[in-house]
């Protein structure tokens, strides 16, 4: 694959596309990072920013996790203290899904963002930025109902990590958006250069096809789930056989073949048994999704596919989360 297609592939959007270009020209050494607010269990959510990770470490980039621990602080996640531990548990299970240590850097949010350089910088940017403008930045992340202060500091701090972290490239969910045009703007008002980002997609909720799945509402596969949780998760998601008429469902099924499995796989087979037409193999997701399409694979044997797959996938995390809490 073109190292322009590996690093753009299952994104919905980048910002901008020629900034991509000129980074996808000169790869190496190059640094890409995604921001998590530490939470004990890595769910679908994490692991799709991640897979961009593996991608981009595969296109030659350096890559950075920040374990926002600060963030998280900010957005009303618990005490310090508490974050700090699921933070450590957050990390094991990324490096069991396979960023490993080596390759992957992984900085705690308050190495740095504590420093006085830092926090000057902080202070210009809430000087050069409206309420609103950070607030509306914050919309899509911010959980809670009332707005606090500590919710409009948020984007700006997430703004600095790109500078302080050095990075030539901001990853993170369509959700991180305004984040991250915010950033783009407020940047050079500080003097620093403006960087490109990109963005995954959010992907459909499992049991209906709409809005957001997250581990808060609707249903999640997550590191936890145990190999009958996942088979029970997949086989009850939603699955059209033919693709909504109207166009604004989404295939969830579909959607985590696209963005979870054949990302990490060469060859996706699915077993059948010979009176049902025998094994199918797909080297690519648009030969799959055609024939759930066409009716020549059934949803019920796409879900088992998706299932057992899926499973490999989060098979190490659970392992490792296991010994964590033993
Ligand atoms: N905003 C991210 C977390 C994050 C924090 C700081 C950053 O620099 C980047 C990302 C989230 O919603 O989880």
């Amino acid at each position: 694959m073109e190292t322009y297609d590996l690093i753009t592939r299952n994104a919905e959007e980048v910002v901008t596309d020629e900034e991509v270009r000129e980074l996808a020209a000169d790869p190496d050494g190059k640094r890409a990072y995604v921001g998590y607010e530490p939470s004990g269990v890595l769910h679908l959510g994490h692991l799709l920013t991640a897979n961009k990770l593996i991608d981009l470490q595969e296109a030659g980039m350096e890559v950075v996790i920040l374990l926002a621990d600060v963030h998280a602080y900010l957005n009303g996640k618990g005490t310090f203290e508490e974050i700090r531990e699921t933070a450590e548990q957050m990390k094991a299970q990324f490096v069991a899904y396979g960023l490993d240590e080596d390759n992957t850097e992984f900085v705690y949010g308050s190495a740095f963002q504590l420093d006085e350089e830092y926090t000057l910088d902080l202070h210009e940017l809430e000087l050069s930025t409206t309420l609103n403008r950070s607030q509306r930045a914050m919309a899509e992340i911010q959980g809670g109902e009332t707005a606090k202060v500590s919710h409009v500091v948020y984007p700006l701090m997430q703004t600095l990590d790109i500078e302080y972290l050095d990075l030539d490239l901001a990853v993170g969910g369509l959700d991180q958006r305004k984040v991250h045009m915010l950033a783009r703007e407020e940047l050079p008002e500080l003097g620093y250069d403006v960087r490109p980002a990109l963005h995954t997609p959010i992907v459909a909720d499992l049991t209906s096809g709409e809005g957001k799945m997250s581990s808060s509402d609707g249903v999640t596969i997550s590191m936890e789930d145990s190999t009958d949780d996942l088979e029970e998760k997949v086989n009850s998601a939603f699955c059209p056989p033919t693709r909504d008429p109207e166009g604004d469902l989404e295939n969830p099924v579909l959607e985590l073949f696209e963005y979870h499995v054949f990302p990490r796989f060469d060859e996706i087979v699915v077993e059948r048994p010979d009176e049902y037409g025998g094994d199918l193999t797909y080297d690519d997701y648009e030969s799959l999704a055609a024939d759930l399409e066409s009716g020549e694979l059934h949803p019920a044997d796409a879900k088992g596919t998706l299932a057992t797959y899926l499973d490999e996938l989060i098979a190490p995390g659970r392992e490792k989360l296991r010994e964590i809490r033993n």
